[in-house]
């Protein structure tokens, strides 16, 4: 598989007016998983929606392998999984109709999944370890259920780049390292991944790229150079006390079992 590079240039995004983002330059590195940490508030979400295209810059632009989102997503190539306050668990569908929803770009109007839809869906439930609950409604699952259906559609879709908003959030430490051990496998396939996660401890153990955000991108590169307590500071705006992160966390990440 060949991997994808992320550009965003210049970024500023506002919404009615009021700038949520502004001037945010940063490049993520085709076939690697760079984490997105800041407050809330931040921007996080509102740099996902605009690398994806759903919220129109005030200025500045976002190329995904130098090409326009337009364009790139025609060919499905980047997947989304939005936070889930986003979503409407009230909605009637199954963990299998949400899955193969990530198909839909592959197929024609009257969208009837194909034999080669319905084992892709089968195999994306399958690597969540998902397919026991395929005929859920998707209201009635756990936090950390509902993350893994989501991941699974974007997994479904087969696209190259990855954009997750906080799928960490309401997942148990279990089910958080299985996550991780999926991406692990999914950058060695040559998948680019952009993950936000409030988890600091566990990004040393898994991001080869940091982006802190504040407003603006604060800094972005390799994690041994920007997760620095100098860093963290500036992006939370207190000391390392204040984010329950040891040192030996950010120098080499250390989450245990028993956190
Ligand atoms: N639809 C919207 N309409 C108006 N303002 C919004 C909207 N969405 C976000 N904002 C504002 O934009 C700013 C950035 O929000 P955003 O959701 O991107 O932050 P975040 O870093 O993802 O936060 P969190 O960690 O809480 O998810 C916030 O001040 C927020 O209030």
């Amino acid at each position: 598989m060949k991997s994808i590079s992320i550009d965003v240039e210049n970024l500023t995004v506002a919404y009615h007016g009021k700038v949520a983002l502004h001037g945010a330059s940063l490049q993520i590195q085709a076939g690697s998983i760079s984490g997105l940490v800041g407050m809330n508030g931040s921007g996080k979400s509102t740099l996902f929606k605009a690398i994806m295209g759903f919220l129109k810059p005030v200025t500045g632009r976002v190329l995904i392998n130098g090409l326009p989102i337009k364009t790139v997503q025609k060919k499905s190539l980047v997947a989304y999984v939005p936070q889930s306050e986003e979503v409407d668990w009230n909605f009637p569908v199954s963990v299998h109709d949400v899955v193969m929803m990530g198909r839909y770009g592959y197929m024609n109007i009257l969208r009837i999944p194909s034999a080669n839809d319905q084992r892709v869906v089968r195999e994306s439930l399958e690597r969540v370890q998902m397919w026991s609950m395929r005929d859920r409604q998707i209201g009635e699952l756990s936090g950390g259920q509902k993350k893994r259906a989501f991941l699974a559609r974007a997994l479904a879709q087969k696209g190259r780049v990855l954009l997750l908003d906080e799928p960490f959030t309401g997942v148990d430490i279990k089910t958080e390292k299985a996550m991780i051990d999926l991406l692990l496998e999914l950058r060695e396939e040559g998948h680019t991944i952009l993950i936000s996660t409030h988890d600091l401890a566990s990004i040393t153990t898994f991001c080869d790229q940091v982006v802190l955000i504040n407003r603006t991108i604060l800094a972005y590169g390799d994690t041994s150079k920007v997760f620095t307590e100098e860093n963290l500071s500036r992006t939370f705006g207190g000391s390392l006390g204040d984010l329950s992160l040891s040192k030996s966390q950010i120098i080499r990440g250390n989450k245990s079992e028993s956190d």
